[in-house]
């Protein structure tokens, strides 16, 4: 089945996941399923706390944070869907939280301020994805890990060096979330093509930071001749920006939240329709990867019961997203091995 989200765009939160589910199982029918959001009393945990318990998919739903879990748990708890919501705060709650978990997200940690890059949130993030990542690796070693928690690009390997060093890794499992590049270069080419926006697909490859972000629109569909190369440079740009554009706008109240809770809620969603064996959920994220010669990559991702299925290639890149290929290696590289470092170090 061709996935909803794919095609792009009215929100997949509840409708696709409602449609496809009653393809597939009724909600009462559907597999139980544990997911548990790190980081939920924060500006994307709230709002995707929220569209999780709109997630028929979803049979228990465990909020977890350093404050303020409580009230958010109470409050998401009175919708009547299916999902049984548990709030779960401080440190000596995190293994009850995690345990018997399919799908844990983790938006905990610190977001920009004008004038920063995702890295300089390295310092701090680092520390506490790791701490969470250890917690994993003993309370639910078999999870799917949607990793949210910025500079993505360094913050995936520390959590694959975590799992290694406990022995659970296992990069089927892994994935950090980079849907919100898709989300914006659909919206954006869209707008600039003059083509429906639910039909819209973007691949966006490489990583989850500036010039990293690489989207492909010489692969969009529909396609369009409606674009000019400044104007495909303009796109990748904005792009490439989108995050800086709202860091901005908030001027300094945070990063963006409302799209990022959206974003990781189509993502959690594949990966949980993945689980339940729906066939063909095909979702750009960055993963193990050998499709280029650095170790991490994001490319289109097929989900299956086991996580990835299957890490697709890049397919046929225009001479512009080539050198832009080229031109973000060595930045993502040191990311990689900065997040690798870090991890083995402390
Ligand atoms: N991957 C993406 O596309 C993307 C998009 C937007 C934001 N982000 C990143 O997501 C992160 C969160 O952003 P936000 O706007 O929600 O920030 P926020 O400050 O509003 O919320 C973060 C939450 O994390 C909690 N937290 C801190 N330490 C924790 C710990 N050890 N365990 C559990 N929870 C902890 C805080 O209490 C807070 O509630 C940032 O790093 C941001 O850069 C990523
Ligand atoms: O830009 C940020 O710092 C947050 C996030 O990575 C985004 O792309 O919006």
């Amino acid at each position: 089945m061709e996935s909803v989200l794919r095609r792009g765009g009215a929100p997949s939160c509840p409708a696709p996941s409602s449609h496809i589910l009653r393809r597939s199982f009724s909600a009462e029918s559907a597999p139980e399923r544990k997911v548990a959001v790190l980081g939920a009393a924060g500006g994307i945990g709230q709002p995707l706390a929220l569209l999780m318990k709109l997630n028929p998919l979803v049979s228990r739903l465990a909020l977890y944070d350093i404050a303020g879990t409580p009230g958010v748990a109470a409050d998401v708890s009175h919708i009547n869907t299916r999902a049984e919501v548990k709030g779960y705060m401080a440190e000596e709650q995190l293994g009850q939280a995690l345990e018997g978990s399919d799908v844990v997200i983790i938006p905990a940690g610190v977001p920009r301020k004008p004038g920063m890059t995702r890295d300089d949130l390295f310092n701090i993030n680092a520390g506490i994805v790791k701490s969470l990542c250890t917690a994993i690796a003993k309370y639910c070693p078999n999870a799917l890990v949607n990793m949210i928690s910025n500079p993505v690009n360094s913050t995936v390997p520390i959590a694959a060096e975590v799992f290694k060093k406990a022995g659970t890794y296992d990069e089927k499992k892994l994935f950090g979330v980079t849907t919100l590049d898709v989300v914006r270069a659909k919206t954006f080419y869209a707008g600039k093509a003059n083509v429906p926006v639910a039909e819209v697909d973007v691949p966006v490859v490489g990583g989850h930071a500036g010039i990293t972000i690489l989207p492909l629109f010489s692969q969009a569909t529909p396609a369009t001749n409606a674009l000019s190369e400044d104007g495909i440079k303009a796109l990748t740009k904005r792009t490439q920006d989108g995050g800086t554009e709202v860091v901005e706008a908030k001027a300094g109240k945070g990063s963006a939240t409302l799209s990022m809770a959206y974003a990781g809620a189509i993502f959690a969603d594949a990966c949980l329709k993945g689980l339940n064996e729906i066939p063909d959920i095909v979702e750009c994220s960055f993963v193990q990867s050998s499709i280029t010669e650095l170790p991490f990559f994001a490319s289109k991702v097929r989900l299956g019961k086991n996580g990835v299925e299957e890490v697709l290639g890049l397919g046929t890149l225009s001479d512009y997203e080539k050198e832009g290929l080229e031109n973000l290696k060595p930045e993502l590289k040191a990311s990689i091995e900065k997040g690798i470092k870090f991890a083995k170090e402390n």
